[in-house]
């Protein structure tokens, strides 16, 4: 010690840096940023200069080591698991996540309009609560006991786009134990949406989860009987595995597809929605004038399996032939968007064709023109059903009036209703059906065949929807209005047309 602390400055200078190489050799890269500050700390001018230098020295050494640390621990300790942004997974993930206790603890979070929230706003001041989610740090959490990281980080990408990813890891090196939990998430996000159907829509060229919706019971879209039925059991004989084995038995790629036309509010939409909710399938919608022929063949290629893609009024986004009768990528879908930001039809026609698309989808296309689509966009093989919905006709102006003053069938009440609003079923219901019998004769009566769309009849008979009565005395006025609004639609529309000629 004696001879330590009688030592000059050189000789201690000459001593540290014997230890440099030392240090160098478990921190590479440390000794020729830390040389400077040993020259200034041995031969420093006074006492404070050298407490500056030891106090810099260690802050930098302690987090030159906590990340050399760190990275060893991630290395040999640690398992991982990273959940991309755009995958179904990274819902569940976060889904889950913010069901634990800890993330009401997380210090930094995400704040967004809960937008899902079904809980019945009384006042005001209720409407629009706040959702929080763990975001840009990590959370520590103990899940059966073990630790485990979450971390999620957010920043912007090209154009302002929010982007995304997330980790889950464990202490531990038995990766089985970050799918387990992942599993967690995956039954726990499925029993949430049990009863929903997902609807997705297209961020870029990938899918994202945009909402999800209670099923659409198929009796509440009121259409031609024969035509549902044979619409239900085409769909059930196409989803049926062995339906799967005999497309691939023959080298055909599993897929099918519908059109559905005719007059707006006929209810194109409402049947494709429950169909999906009929047979537990999900909805992809593709909306063409925000696409280009690349991203529609990602799209199309990461399309899970048993899945509904929908093309709503495709009539507004196809076009026709060009005149040489060409497919070419010249011709496009989706004219209102800018040239090289289109969908060739010819690509259309090709995902449609299912070489790049997944097995057991159903398309379903919507349009109220049929006659402006281009015949290959529909030819068989592409749209293997055409299903024209029409207006109201006699029986469905019944089951309209029978659907709006009829109690639900218990299915379709949610369980906290179910117990105020229930009728008993039997005696009840036949009562009231005869209640209702003469009175949905005399509505079918008022009202003309085939001139108005179920979303007309259902818009009014719900104007009356506390009075039966009331909606049979003020049929006539209801459509007295509604024949003059469409002769004045009628005649706006000329003039426009007019002007546009000249
Ligand atoms: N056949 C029907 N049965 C029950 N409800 C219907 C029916 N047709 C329309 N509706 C109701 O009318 C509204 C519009 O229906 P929907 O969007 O399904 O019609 P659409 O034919 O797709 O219309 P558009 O061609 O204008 O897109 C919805 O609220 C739906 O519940």
């Amino acid at each position: 010690m004696a001879s330590l602390g009688n030592a000059s400055p050189t000789h201690n200078q000459s001593f540290l840096f014997d230890k440099m190489p030392l240090l160098d050799l478990f921190f590479p890269g440390l000794a020729p940023a830390t040389s400077p500050a040993w020259s200034l700390l041995t031969g420093g001018p006074n006492i404070y200069s050298r407490a500056l230098c030891i106090g810099g020295l260690l802050l930098l050494f302690g987090k030159y080591a906590s990340e050399y640390i760190e990275k060893l621990v991630e290395t040999y300790l640690l398992s991982k698991i990273e959940v991309p942004y755009t995958d179904e997974a990274y819902d569940m993930l976060i889904f889950w996540v913010c069901s634990q206790p800890f993330a009401r603890l997380a210090r930094t979070s995400l704040a967004t309009i809960d937008l899902k929230s079904t809980a019945e706003s009384g006042s005001h001041a209720e409407k629009k609560p706040l959702h929080y989610s763990p975001c840009n740090g990590r959370s520590y959490f103990w899940h059966k006991r073990r630790l485990f990281v979450f971390d999620r980080q957010r920043s912007l990408g090209e154009f302002g786009t929010a982007r995304e990813q997330a980790y889950v890891s464990y202490f531990g090196r038995d990766p089985t134990v970050l799918r387990e939990l992942l599993d967690e998430c995956r039954r726990h996000y499925l029993d949430t949406v049990k009863n929903k159907t997902s609807v997705f829509e297209h961020q870029g060229d990938r899918w994202k989860a945009s909402k999800s919706m209670a099923k659409r019971e198929m009796s509440t879209v009121i259409i031609d009987k024969k035509l549902k039925e044979m619409l239900l059991d085409d769909v059930a004989e196409f989803l049926d595995p062995k339906t799967r084995t005999w497309y691939s038995r023959r080298g055909l790629p599993y897929q099918r597809g519908y059109l559905l036309y005719g007059p707006p509010g006929t209810g194109k939409s409402s049947l494709c929605l429950s169909i999906a909710g009929h047979f537990d399938l999900d909805v992809y919608v593709l909306t063409m004038s925000s696409l280009n022929d690349h991203s529609l063949k990602s799209l199309f290629a990461e399309l899970p399996q048993h899945c509904i893609v929908l093309i709503e009024d495709v009539d507004a986004t196809a076009v026709h032939r060009k005149p040489d009768g060409s497919t070419d990528a010249s011709t496009s879908v989706g004219q209102n968007s800018p040239v090289g930001k289109r969908v060739s039809l010819s690509t259309l026609l090709n995902v449609l064709d299912g070489l790049a698309s997944s097995e057991g989808r159903l398309l379903i296309m919507t349009t109220n023109h049929i006659e402006r689509l281009d015949p290959a966009l529909i030819r068989p093989g592409r749209v293997d059903m055409k299903l024209e919905l029409f207006l109201a006709n006699e029986d469905m102006i019944n089951q309209l009036f029978y659907f709006v003053y009829n109690n639900p069938p218990k299915s379709n009440i949610r369980e906290d209703e179910s117990e105020r609003n229930v009728y008993q079923a039997g005696e009840e219901k036949a009562g009231e059906d005869c209640k209702l019998l003469p009175l949905a004769q005399e509505f079918v009566a008022k009202v003309p065949k085939l001139e108005f769309s179920p979303a007309e009849i259902l818009s009014f008979l719900l104007e009356n929807k506390h009075s039966p009565h009331h909606a049979i005395a003020n049929v006539a006025v209801w459509m007295e209005k509604l024949q003059e609004e469409r002769t004045k639609l009628t005649r706006t529309t000329s003039w426009a047309l007019d002007d546009d000629d000249h």
